[in-house]
């Protein structure tokens, strides 16, 4: 479920007059997504997504997203570029929603990897690093140890037992995390990507061939972003941790951006954070969701795993 907006035809074929985009000829809903109502766009002038943006983005920071992917496709990196309309925008309003038009990408998430598909992972995300050391508007990241604190104390247990345990677990892991998290100056920092999991990178064939997703990207430590994707690549299924997996991520990402010592020497109390912040929002949407929403709620525990496999680590 990724429609919260129903769109009707008239008022799409009225907003597709301010662009150069041709004529429509069918668009459907996307299923897949859990923030915003994604549509596939069919014109005379080829495939494109139209994203609503729902209730959850503060419409102020889109301009800082869509300059950052408009940077990066223009440097060549594979991610959807914004499409601007004939008075030259590319944010406008459709539905009483801010909405944008962005480019296709073909190709498909994995279900399956290798330690060839998180070599090109780390890659793609070295020279997304790079190139976005260009961009400089900075977004401060609200998912930080501020922003983990504050969303873990909006969580209540309301009595579940296996709640209450997975709260008391996470105030724990988050205190010793506050004390050991490098400083702002401490490791070079830019714009990331912030979630760059599987569904969020697209192959074809073997070949990667996009990255799309770019609403949680922000200002941050560059191997944070590194930390993100090896918690999100690098377990098996059954939540085993793939050293190889990792290793080649690691590899592919040194190709083209070696990391510092600081930042080798930082990387399991990043990987740490990083299993944090995605179980406290997991959590957090547990906890806020109604169970009768048609949203699929994501498992928090995954994430428990993978913070206590870190936290018995002094290396990655
Ligand atoms: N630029 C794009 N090219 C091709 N497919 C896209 C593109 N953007 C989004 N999609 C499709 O829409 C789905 C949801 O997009 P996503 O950005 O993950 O939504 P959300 O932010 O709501 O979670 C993706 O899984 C993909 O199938
Ligand atoms: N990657 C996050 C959830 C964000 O969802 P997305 O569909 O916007 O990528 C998680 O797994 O918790």
């Amino acid at each position: 479920m990724a429609v919260y907006t129903e769109l009707q035809e008239d008022a799409l074929r009225h907003f597709l007059t301010s662009y150069d985009l041709g004529t429509l000829q069918s668009y459907e809903g996307i299923a897949e997504g859990i923030e915003n109502s994604n549509f596939r766009l069919t014109t005379t002038k080829g495939v494109f997504i139209l994203t609503l943006f729902e209730k959850r983005m503060n419409p102020e920071e889109l301009p800082w997203f869509l300059g950052f992917m408009g940077h990066l496709a223009q440097e060549g990196i594979a991610c959807p570029l914004p499409v601007v309309g004939r008075d030259g925008e590319a944010l406008r309003t459709l539905a009483g929603r801010p909405a944008v038009i962005v480019t296709f990408l073909q190709g498909k998430s994995l279900t399956e990897y290798d330690t060839s598909s998180c070599e090109a992972v780390g890659r793609m995300m070295a020279r997304l690093h790079q190139v976005g050391q260009g961009y400089a508007p900075m977004r401060r990241n609200a998912l930080d140890v501020l922003g983990w604190k504050d969303l873990l104390e909006r969580c209540r247990s309301g009595g579940d037992p296996s709640l209450e345990a997975l709260i008391t677990e996470a105030q724990s892991r988050l205190a010793w995390l506050e004390e050991h998290w490098p400083d702002e100056q401490t490791l070079p920092r830019g714009p990331i990507h912030a979630d760059m999991f599987p569904d969020n990178v697209f192959f074809n064939q073997s070949a990667l061939s996009g990255v799309i997703d770019f609403y949680f990207a922000c200002t941050d430590f560059l191997a944070y972003d590194l930390a993100i994707c090896l918690n999100a690549w690098c377990f098996d299924q059954d939540m085993t941790y793939r050293s190889e997996w990792a290793q080649s991520m690691i590899k592919g990402y040194e190709a083209i951006r070696p990391l510092s010592p600081q930042e080798r020497a930082f990387l399991p109390i990043l990987c740490q954070g990083a299993a944090l912040r995605f179980l406290l929002t997991r959590l957090y949407d547990w906890v806020h969701t109604p169970k009768d929403a048609l949203v699929t709620r994501k498992d928090p525990w995954e994430y428990q795993k993978r913070l206590a496999f870190f936290a018995e680590q002094d290396y990655v």
